[in-house]
């Protein structure tokens, strides 16, 4: 057996390059429009066959126990949608922070889902693996294909856009956010008016989970300001607490991370409309 197709699949990051709330269903989830787009950044994962029915992570990750981990949820998933027999040791190489609002744990269960349903030969649809990621969290699918996304829902309905691909300086201030706190805030505003992709393209959009991210973390705030001083438009990821901003080209985005105060964590990474993961596959 080949190991090298094994090792080195990308679990990339995303950001949200808008994210308004237009209501809410009746299982308390909010209906959420947004654009996903994927970073050059990201997590890498290896696997190893292993027989029988085990599935073991080769990796610790701060307060996530084994069984939680969406790498070792994805694969038994997909082990019960498909009778697959055996198993996977599962290593994450983590780079990405935890509840930063780059879906890293979103991305990991993506990677393995498409991963394992390769190297095992179980053969179901980038559609039907999407449908299994769904039960994972919301932004699985839109990992699982890997393109650019308008989402709407809770995620589950998407479509690809092309929006431009600038490189970015993700600032991480060095707190971790909870997206159900964010959702429980009753500050949040829950009734925007739906808008078009042609809004979204004329800068009519931000998002609405910022002003509470940063009244309850003020280093939030802090990080935005900062990124604001360096003359671009700052914007937050998601529910937070990471921000970005799009630079004129990758030396301004290098340069102005040169200057980052040393109390935050930042990279620099390009915006792709198709993300690494589905480049490994056309490798595969
Ligand atoms: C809003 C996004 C945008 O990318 O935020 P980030 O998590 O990436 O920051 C995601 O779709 C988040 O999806 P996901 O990360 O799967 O959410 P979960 O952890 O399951 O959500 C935690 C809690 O937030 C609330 N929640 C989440 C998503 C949603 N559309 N409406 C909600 O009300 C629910 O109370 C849920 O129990
Ligand atoms: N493999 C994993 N990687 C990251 N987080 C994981 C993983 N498995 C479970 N989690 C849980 O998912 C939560 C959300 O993580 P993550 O997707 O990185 O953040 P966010 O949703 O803010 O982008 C983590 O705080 C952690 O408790």
């Amino acid at each position: 057996m080949n190991l090298d197709a094994w090792r080195g699949w990308p679990a990339p990051a995303k950001l949200n390059l808008f994210l308004h709330i237009t209501g809410r269903r009746a299982d308390g989830y909010h209906e959420l429009q947004t654009v996903f787009q994927f970073l050059s950044h990201g997590d890498v994962l290896d696997f190893e066959p292993l027989a029988g029915d085990q599935v073991r992570p080769a990796h610790v990750l701060e307060d996530v126990a084994p069984e939680d981990d969406l790498t070792v949820r994805a694969a038994r998933c997909l082990k019960r949608a498909t009778g697959y027999g055996d198993g996977a040791l599962i290593r994450v190489r983590k780079v990405l922070p935890m509840g930063g609002g780059l879906g890293g744990g979103s991305s990991d269960a993506a990677t393995t889902l498409v991963a394992l349903n390769h190297l095992w030969g179980t053969g179901l649809t980038l559609g039907e693996l999407a449908e299994l990621g769904l039960g994972l969290g919301a932004d699985v699918p839109i990992f699982v294909h890997g393109r650019a996304a308008w989402a709407e829902g809770v995620g589950e309905r998407f479509e690809p856009v092309a929006p431009p691909e600038p490189w970015y300086l993700v600032v991480h201030p060095g707190v971790h956010v909870s997206t159900g706190a964010v959702f429980g805030d009753p500050g949040l505003t829950r009734n925007c008016e739906a808008i078009k992709i042609a809004d979204f393209t004329a800068g009519r959009a931000a998002n609405v989970c910022e002003p509470i991210v940063c009244k309850h973390y003020p280093a939030v705030a802090e990080a935005l300001g900062w990124l604001e001083g360096q003359g671009v438009q700052a914007r937050m990821t998601g529910t937070g607490s990471c921000v970005f901003a799009a630079f004129e080209g990758e030396h301004a985005a290098r340069e102005a991370h040169g200057r980052l105060p040393a109390h935050w964590q930042g990279f620099v990474a390009q915006g792709q409309n198709r993300s690494a993961l589905q480049y490994r596959m056309d490798r595969a």
